[in-house]
């Protein structure tokens, strides 16, 4: 794994994706790489400049791609800007192709009731404090207004997927409940980037490490494979994914910055 903006130069990098304009692809995480953190999920939106520069890459360098644990149907409303852009919701287990239907993991369509069955049990056995987001095949419980229910949301999360036979993802202040199975951002990445010599991806949290290692595991299984590992720092993800990253950048709000020098090296 490469240290930030070291093994590889920034410009370097910058360079041999110019040179491969067209033949890219571009993953993005949302939360906390394209838009903000905010107390309330509802009211998140990309920040300012990112629904133009991604139509701009998606235009010039190669297709774009939004990765995230959100429902396809949430992304596709913050994008609608981007119709040519697919959106892969829940980790993957759904996709949204340019003019398509939301499609549905098969392996993820029977745990519906067992997840709107867990929303219930989480409100219902939960204190005040935490915040349940159910989201059709996941149920996220949120502790950003309750930091100190951390410990009891996780462990109330670990016996869930224990008893019912879940993944467990742990977040930003939230720990999340989802099928079992494979799906998650380093298949979506696995799958994506075939027929590609060049993909990045940009995140913010530990669940994004999957994505990153499907782009070391295709580097090293393909030499002439470029894979570029963007980081959007912050403090509560641990240096896990500051250290696995190729490039850096210190919030969302900086995204646009490196995709302009991008944008400015591409034929
Ligand atoms: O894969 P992502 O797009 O990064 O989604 C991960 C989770 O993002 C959301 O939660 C996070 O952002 C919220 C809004 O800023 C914030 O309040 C929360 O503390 C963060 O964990 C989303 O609500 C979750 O469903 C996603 O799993």
């Amino acid at each position: 794994m490469a240290a930030p903006d070291t093994a590889r130069s920034r410009a370097a990098i910058l360079q041999l994706t110019a040179e491969r304009a067209g033949h890219c692809a571009f993953f993005f995480d949302f939360d906390g790489t394209l838009a903000p953190i905010q107390e309330d999920p509802d009211t998140v939106h990309p920040a300012d400049g990112i629904v133009e520069v991604l139509a701009e890459v998606n235009r010039r360098l190669g297709k774009v791609v939004i990765v995230s644990a959100r429902p396809a149907d949430f992304l596709r409303q913050r994008f609608a800007a981007l119709p040519d852009v697919a959106v892969f919701g829940l980790y993957g287990l759904e996709v949204q192709r340019p003019g398509g239907l939301v499609e549905t993991d098969p392996s993820a369509a029977p745990f519906v009731q067992v997840m709107s069955d867990l929303a219930d049990r989480a409100r219902a056995e939960l204190p005040a404090g935490t915040r349940v987001e159910y989201k059709r095949l996941s149920v996220a419980v949120h502790f950003r207004n309750a930091p100190h229910l951390g410990p009891e949301v996780e462990q109330w999360g670990k016996e869930r997927a224990g008893e019912l036979g879940l993944r467990l993802q742990a977040g930003r202040m939230v720990v999340e409940l989802k099928p079992p199975g494979q799906r998650d951002k380093g298949s979506v990445l696995r799958e994506e980037t075939e027929g590609h010599s060049c993909a990045w991806y940009f995140g913010d949290d530990v669940a994004d490490l999957r994505a990153f290692a499907a782009l070391t595991a295709r580097e090293e299984a393909d030499p002439d494979f470029v894979g570029v590992r963007v980081a959007v720092a912050n403090a509560e993800s641990g240096h896990a994914l500051i250290e696995a990253a190729d490039i850096h950048v210190d919030a969302p709000e900086a995204v646009p910055t490196l995709l302009r020098a991008l944008l400015d090296q591409a034929p």
